[in-house]
């Protein structure tokens, strides 16, 4: 059996109101769904899809003649895109908020150009043209990003170009003894499955923004996967980067451990495009799994479901997905799910005297059966001592099937006049219940309103010793007003019960979405003044002009938090 999955429709990224061209059409709530949601947050009867994105206020071109000519003296006059479409297709990423920009036409940045290189050199040598005119360069990979990293700033630069890596598809070479494998930094998931699946290897990287999301971007955001427990985040996996950078390439990485001072591939992973672009990844890979097991269970309560998940964690027997929903998002999943199977799982349940059910999937991967059913075994011994009500393969595998689906799923809410959003953190054990309460509590305050009942639910889906990410998901009826406004003020709630009070974080501002210009102005807090020194340091060295993703990541003293282009 090979590890690889269909990507169902093509990306295109100049229809982008959207997670795929056919947007919430292709995949509509049904209506038990619909009903459902009306019912528990006031969400009023309506339709609200994406319109033609013809009719979307974009900017002339601002890039100079010269500097056209002289990018196309590096990629050729085919790789330098002026048009409305190509620039439109890279304003931003993928945030609700983008989509909403992208569906209203207000406060949308386009690129002044779009650069596609083909070869690392053509990379290098596109940063030397930006270099010498001035211009800005925003690194883009598949464009997923949900904290405005690829947003087409231009800060104090003349104009700027999106430097999209798509052109950068190949798997480079494959050392099958070693297991690493280097991949281009364009190379999206989907296709590294497939070149690494020739070989019988896999990567294990499956985060929910698989069928967009690049090699380059997950290095650059310090991705983290679904299967995080089994694989690994991304930074676990990388071995070596090649980057460019507007002082030239810098090649990191030679062997598997290493004492030569500190390990500075660390500072190019989660750099989001501020000190280089990466071209090629040398990735640890595995050899692709034959047989795989996904299982569902109910856990009576949040707090259990907890103390299931860190027991897995700190005995080291967790699953190589291991996902538990809390009572909110349980209760979604079943609702949306509907039909004749709800009905009989609530009676189940309440049967089995269950008040709280919180759903935790588990899922392995190995090589051969043994080798599966020996990981199961160690697993399921920690987790019966929690009783768990077990549902077996059937629930699991339904996780499984639609475990892509979210975006989707966004799409056909957002048709609908839903406001939904998605933010994370992590934080340790000792502090998850703080921290997911007041997480929850500012979110639901925040989003509240006559006629709004938001729902706000969380899933921890990526555990380790000493604590665990929470992954919050919040719905609630749009403000047609001001949809925008609605959910910054809701996250700006969030992010201040994350940074903590008195200048001492509970926990991270971000786990693996990164910091791009939404959590910017939280990461002095987190990382310090020295930190952020550090930082601008690093910057100023390697990119001494600025040219690279203004307005992102770098805390710079004294700097706007926000550019001036967004409103
Ligand atoms: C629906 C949805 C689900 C998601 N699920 C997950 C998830 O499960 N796990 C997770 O970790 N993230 C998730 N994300 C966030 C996002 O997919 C990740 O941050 C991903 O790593 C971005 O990859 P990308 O190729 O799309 O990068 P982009 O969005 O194109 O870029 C992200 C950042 O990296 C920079 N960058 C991109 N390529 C390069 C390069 N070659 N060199 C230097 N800088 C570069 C960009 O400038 C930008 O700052 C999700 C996003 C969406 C929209």
């Amino acid at each position: 059996m090979c590890h690889t999955v269909a990507v169902t429709e093509a990306i295109d990224h100049t229809v982008r109101g959207s997670w795929t061209p056919a947007g919430g059409a292709r995949s509509p709530l049904p209506a038990h769904a619909l009903r459902w949601l009306r019912a528990r947050t006031g969400l009023e009867e309506g339709s609200t899809p994406a319109g033609p994105s013809s009719v979307l206020p974009v900017a002339e071109s601002a890039l100079p003649e010269s500097a056209r000519a002289a990018l196309a003296g590096v990629v050729d006059d085919a790789n330098v895109l002026l048009d409305r479409d190509s620039r439109l297709g890279r304003t931003g990423g993928l945030s609700y908020v983008d989509l909403i920009r992208r569906r209203s036409g207000a406060g949308l940045a386009a690129p002044d150009a779009v650069v596609l290189p083909e070869t690392p050199a053509q990379v290098q040598r596109v940063l030397d043209v930006c270099v010498e005119h001035d211009i800005a360069v925003v690194p883009f990979g598949g464009g997923t990003s949900v904290v405005g990293g690829v947003t087409a700033l231009r800060g104090d630069k003349r104009a700027v170009v999106a430097l999209d890596l798509a052109q950068l598809d190949r798997l480079v070479s494959v050392d099958p003894v070693s297991r690493i494998a280097v991949l281009q930094a364009g190379v999206r998931a989907p296709d590294a499955e497939r070149l690494l699946g020739a070989h019988g290897l896999t990567l294990g990287h499956f985060p929910q923004s698989f069928e967009r999301a690049t090699i380059g971007g997950f290095a650059a955001t310090r991705s983290a996967g679904q299967a995080s427990s089994g694989y690994g985040r991304f930074e676990d996996m990388v071995e070596g980067l090649r980057m460019a950078t507007p002082v030239g390439e810098w090649r990191l990485g030679v062997a598997p451990a290493s004492a030569a001072g500190p390990d500075l591939r660390q500072l190019v992973l989660g750099s989001e495009g501020t000190l280089g672009v990466i071209t090629e990844v040398a990735l640890r890979v595995r050899p692709a799994p034959t047989v795989r097991r996904y299982e569902g269970f109910v856990v009576d309560g949040w707090e259990r479901g907890v103390a299931v998940v860190r027991a897995l964690a700190q005995q080291r027997e967790l699953a190589d997905v291991t996902r538990l929903s809390d009572m909110d998002e349980t209760e979604v999943s079943v609702a949306l799910s509907g039909g004749l199977k709800t009905k009989a799982l609530r009676a189940y349940l309440n049967l089995r005297g269950v008040d709280r059910p919180c759903l935790l999937v588990l899922g392995w991967e190995a090589e051969d059966g043994r080798e599966l059913a020996w990981k199961r075994a160690a697993a399921l011994r920690i987790v019966h001592t929690f009783s768990p009500v077990t549902l077996g393969s059937t629930a699991g595998e339904s996780w499984r099937h639609n475990r892509f689906a979210g975006p989707r799923q966004r799409d056909a809410l957002l048709d609908v006049g839903v406001c939904v959003e998605t933010l994370e953190t992590a934080t340790h054990w000792s502090a998850i219940p703080a921290l997911w309460s007041s997480v929850r509590g500012a979110l639901t305050d925040a989003l509240t309103a006559p006629g709004r009942r938001p729902v706000v639910m969380c899933h921890i889906s990526h555990a380790y010793e000493t604590g665990a990410s929470l992954y919050f998901t919040a719905i609630v009826p749009r403000d047609p007003d001001d949809p925008v406004g609605q959910w910054q003020r809701a996250k700006a709630a969030a992010c201040q019960a994350i940074a903590g009070a008195g200048g001492t974080p509970v926990g991270t501002i971000t786990h693996h979405h990164a910091v791009g210009t939404d959590h910017r102005p939280w990461l002095s807090g987190e990382i310090g003044e020295v930190g952020a020194s550090v930082l601008d340091a690093v910057k100023r060295r390697l990119d001494p002009t600025g040219i690279l993703n203004p307005g992102k990541l770098i805390p710079t003293p004294g700097q706007a938090d926000q550019d001036p282009q967004i409103g």
